[in-house]
Order: structure tokens, then sequence, then C-alpha cells
């Protein structure tokens, strides 16, 4: 069965055709995984798609950079764009059914210029979850990622969709879009795929060199040790933050006093209830927390969060 999976996986570059091979699989009751990224595919994408296999017999990966999700003074123009090579890792991995790369014409028929004022057509908004941590920096963030991920679940029409942890604010919006909107959709949420020395993968740290890599893990390393911290019992938000201040505070000193050519600057820390996201004064019992945080590396925005008791 891989192999022919291999041979045939389908490429579709437009709604109608992807909505027609679709079909298919309605008529043959076979249940549709999907994972969709922005593409310059890693490990931890494809883990997704592995766990999407073990769950469907038929997967779909879109690969969509979303302008809507992105600032005007973000990295739109620069994100990576490697399609040739994410064709080749999803080949590899013999499991992908369908790769969907819609144009940004057909997701978006009013066109969607980056200044919200300018924008045209319809976008959702996941109210009180979307405007903090990741929110607060980039703050139509979700809205463009609701936006996306509604149209994309109303084209593919998966039965499972698979999201990464990394991205724990983006589970969180789209665990509640899919509530919200009656999707009949069950989402999986798969663990962050780590580097070997913890700097969680992600597209953008193709933007770091090694040893901006090796100094970005000071934001794993806050959150460990916050994670830590609360291990051991301790409950004061102040006292578990302190340790991860500490911890991003020497290396931005190192970084300074080598004169490596960047910065690091530490945009938030945060350890915050799991389903409200609001930042937790102290951590009750039995209750759970995400430690997340974003630190600047250079001019890269990284982000991360370990998991306190509690899921996604
Ligand atoms: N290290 C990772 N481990 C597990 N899942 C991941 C990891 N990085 C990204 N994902 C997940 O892959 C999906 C697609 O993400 P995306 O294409 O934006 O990649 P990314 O590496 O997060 O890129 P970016 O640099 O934009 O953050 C999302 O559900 C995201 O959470
Ligand atoms: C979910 C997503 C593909 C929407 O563009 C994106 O935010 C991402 O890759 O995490
Ligand atoms: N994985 C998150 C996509 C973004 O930062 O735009």
């Amino acid at each position: 069965m891989s192999s022919q999976k291999e041979q045939s996986i389908k490429i579709l570059e437009t709604i109608p055709s992807f909505r027609s091979w679709r079909q298919q699989f309605i008529k043959q009751d076979k249940q549709v995984a999907f994972v969709p990224t922005m593409g310059s595919l890693h490990e931890g994408h494809l883990n997704l798609v592995k766990q999407a296999s073990e769950h469907c017999p038929i997967v779909v990966v879109s690969i969509f950079v979303n302008p809507a999700q992105f600032g005007p003074n973000e990295d739109l123009d620069k994100y990576p764009r490697t399609l040739s090579h994410d064709l080749e890792l999803l080949r590899s991995l013999n499991c992908v059914d369908s790769v969907f790369l819609p144009k940004v014409k057909d997701i978006y028929p009013s066109g969607i210029p980056l200044e919200i004022e300018k924008q045209k057509g319809t976008f959702i908004e996941v109210k009180g979850i979307s405007h903090q941590l990741e929110g607060t920096t980039r703050p139509l963030f979700f809205r463009g990622v609701s936006t996306v991920v509604a149209k994309l679940f109303n084209i593919v029409q998966p039965n499972h969709t698979f999201f990464g942890q990394k991205d724990a604010q983006q589970c969180a919006v789209i665990r509640a879009l899919i509530s919200d909107l009656h999707f009949p959709i069950e989402m999986h949420v798969g663990a962050t795929k780590r580097e070997h020395n913890g700097l969680a993968m992600s597209s953008r740290n193709q933007y770091l060199t090694p040893e901006m890599r090796n100094y970005a893990t000071a934001l794993y390393n806050a959150l460990t040790t916050i994670k830590n911290g609360l291990g051991k019992g301790e409950r004061n938000r102040e006292i578990l933050l302190s340790k991860g201040y500490e911890i991003i505070e020497e290396a931005t000193k190192t970084v300074k006093e080598k004169n490596l050519g960047f910065e690091l600057k530490l945009d938030y820390l945060s350890v915050a209830d799991p389903t409200t996201l609001e930042e937790l004064q102290e951590i009750e019992e039995g209750k759970g927390a995400i430690i997340s945080g974003a630190l600047f590396v250079g001019t890269t925005r990284i982000i991360d969060n370990l998991l306190f008791n509690c899921t996604l």
C-alpha cells in the first residue's frame, strides 16, 4: 500500500480539483486526516503527518503561506518557501495521499492586503483567547489563522486534524473554532519536536546561524526551569518566573559581552491558565498551567511552551 501511495500522491492546486478528488472518499466512507502547514517542512511537521496516517486511511497536507496571519511589518515576503524539498519529504513518508497547494487569490477572492483597514471579505475571530500571549505582539495573527483554517476545513472536509503543541495558543484557538462553528472534526495535538539541544523545531529556525540556535535554547531552558519549579511544588508566580528571567538575562548578557553581532531580547514569559489563557497569579493544585514564552534572537522571533499537568 505504501509504495502505491508514494507514486500516487495527488498535487492539487485548485479548490474545484480538490473537492472533486475528495468526493470519492465520501462515497467510500473513508476517513480523511488533515495537516495544515505553511511548508518549509521539518521533523515536527512530518511527525504530525505520520500521526495522521495512523488515524485515517487518507492523509491530506496543505501548504499555504497565509498572508492574513502576518502583520504588515512581519516576514511574509521572506518566509521560507521550499516546495520541491517539501514534496520530496512528504513522498518519502509513503503515507500522504494529497498535497493541497491553494493560491492566495482563491483563498482570498476579495484580496488580502495586510493593513486591516483595507481588508474586505469574511474573517473569523475567536474572541477571548486570541489577544493575550502571542496575540499581544501579533494582534491580527489568530484572526488570520482562524480565517484560513476555517476556509481549509470547508474545502478539505477532514474527519481528523493535527496541530503541533509548539503553537500552544493556536491549538486552543483552533479547538474553540471547531467547537463554536460545529465542524465535525476531531482535533489532535502532536508533541513538540526539538533539536538535540532542546530548541523547538520551527521553519523560522532557518533564519538563525548555528551560534544563534545555540543561544536560542535559553528560552527552552527558562521554560524547563519554571516547569521544574512547579514540579517541586513551588506555586508562587513571581518566584517561578524570576528563575526563568534569570536564565534569559544571563544568556542576553553573554551574547552582549561576546559581541556576537546579534541580540537576545525577551518578548514574554508566561504561566497561564490552560483554558482561559489568562496569567495565573497562584498556580492552584490540580489546575495545571501552560508555561510559554517568546524570544527575539536577532530579528527572528521564536516561541516555545511546556505543559504542566494539562493537555491542549
Ligand atoms: N517543532 C514542532 N513540533 C511539532 N509540531 C510543530 C513543530 N513546529 C511546527 N509544528 C506544527 O506544524 C504545523 C504547521 O506549522 P508551520 O508550518 O507554521 O511551521 P512552523 O515550524 O511552526 O513555522 P514557523 O516558523 O512559522 O513557526 C502547526 O500545527 C505547528 O504547530
Ligand atoms: C495552522 C497554519 C497552517 C495556518 O496558516 C499555521 O498557522 C501554522 O502552520 O501553524
Ligand atoms: N506556526 C505559526 C505560524 C506563524 O508564526 O505565522
